[in-house]
């Protein structure tokens, strides 16, 4: 059994980065760009106004400007006018020619129609924003590699980039097993519970801004499981398998990964909850399949599959770092495994929850992390300091 450090290593080496491809802009906000890009046009593409004011050529003596000109933002900028004389002028519209600077309305004294103000208050070329003061054709807007954020999305709009090479989010199929599993609407029968894993799962996706994945329920029958997970894991970028991997009779997904040839990256990390986690690669296509306790599902999923998923994404901080935070309750389990235990911050400190169980999920509704406790960590004390991750 290797420890969740180990783990961690090996996912980092054998986790893919997945291909890029063409995104439209509105479809990019959270994708890595997977080129530089550079500008392609000046920005601004003309001198402009700063200020809704008087466009003048700037004179270091203060002087009586006649105004004998409009412009608006929008405006075509084929205007010229003379020394001495003056254009009202409004924000974002094109410095007429033969001026320079722009006056605030609120600094200029008008008389019938000419202005005057104090030239000493305002440098030559005040209020305009120069043409390709932002960039200039071929200037490095963002570096291969860069999240892309609303601000991004901005900017890029700014230069007319309508499509970025960015990283796609993988396909992911997600396969519930167990006989006993019914979907929330319908009835249970004796002996059956409702799929907490299937939603479970399926929200991390969704938050993660997946959008491609589907969610089949396969019955616990040896050869229905091993022909959807052969079909699923040659579909799917991801394969994520919720149960059937521990050492029951009815647990074949072991059995099956190995028939259809996915190549054992890791099986059974020295965590709890979880510890039967399997990791595999087949043709560049990782499977991930988590013991079917949902504690074990979402700890898993926290750790190990959504790093990766971001990896493949070309993500390059994947590991979530932890919050350092005191704990508010003590905690004397002292065992050879690492535990993550569902806790709940508050006020700058943490608080495990009772009901650690890997089935139970009462707790579920309370916690916003998972306290990490190292293997053969001495019992801990309230004001001990621990690791938090986020839930
Ligand atoms: N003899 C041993 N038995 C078990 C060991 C072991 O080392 N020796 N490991 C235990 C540990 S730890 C875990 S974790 C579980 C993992 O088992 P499986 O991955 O095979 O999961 P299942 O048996 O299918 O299910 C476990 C548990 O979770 C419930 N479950 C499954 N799927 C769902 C779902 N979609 N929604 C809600 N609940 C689900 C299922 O009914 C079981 O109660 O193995 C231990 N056994
Ligand atoms: O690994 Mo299991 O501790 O029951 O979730």
């Amino acid at each position: 059994m290797i420890s969740v450090g180990e783990a961690k290593a090996i996912l980092s080496k054998s986790c893919p980065i997945g291909p890029s491809t063409s995104v439209y802009l509105s479809d990019s906000v959270d994708l890595i760009t997977a080129s530089d890009i550079t500008a392609p046009i000046h920005v601004p593409s003309f001198d402009n106004s700063a200020m809704d004011g008087y466009a003048v050529s700037w004179q270091k003596e203060p002087i009586p400007y006649k105004v004998v000109f409009t412009i608006a933002a929008g405006d075509v900028d084929n205007v010229r006018i003379k020394s001495g004389t003056a254009c009202r002028i409004f924000t974002g519209a094109p410095i007429p020619k033969g001026t320079d600077t722009v006056i605030p309305q609120e600094f200029v004294i008008k008389n019938g129609d000419t202005i005057s103000f104090d030239a000493g208050k305002f440098a030559k070329g005040a209020n305009v924003r120069t043409k390709g003061s932002q960039s200039i054709p071929g200037d490095k807007v963002l570096e291969k590699g860069s999240r892309i954020t609303p601000g991004t999305v901005g900017l890029l709009a700014s230069l007319g980039i309508a499509k970025v090479d960015a990283f796609s989010p993988p396909s992911v199929g997600v396969i519930i097993t167990g006989n006993e599993i019914k979907e929330v609407g319908t009835a249970l029968e004796s002996g059956q519970i409702y799929n907490t894993n299937g939603p479970i799962i399926s929200s991390y996706l969704k938050k993660m801004g997946m959008r491609s994945f589907e969610v089949f329920h396969i019955s616990d029958d040896p050869i229905t499981l091993l022909k959807s997970i052969e079909n699923i894991t040659n579909r799917y970028d991801f394969t994520i398998i919720s149960g059937g991997i521990s050492v029951g009779d009815y647990d074949y997904v072991k059995k099956s990964l190995a028939e259809v040839g996915v190549e054992e990256l890791f099986y059974k990390v020295k965590h709890k909850p979880g510890k039967p986690l399997f990791a595999g690669i087949k043709s560049g296509h990782m499977i991930f399949s988590l013991p079917g306790n949902p504690a074990s599902v979402i700890t898993c999923f926290i750790q190990y599959v959504k790093p990766a998923i971001l990896q493949w994404m070309g993500f390059k901080d994947v590991w979530q770092p932890a919050s350092y935070l005191q704990l508010e309750t003590p905690f004397s389990g002292k065992s050879q495994l690492t535990h993550f235990l569902k806790s709940k911050r508050n006020k700058g400190k943490v608080a495990i929850l009772p009901g650690q169980e890997s089935f139970n999920l009462n707790a579920f509704g309370q916690a916003d992390c998972l306290v990490e406790i190292p293997e053969e960590s001495p019992p801990l004390k309230e004001g001990d300091i621990v690791a938090t991750y986020e839930w």
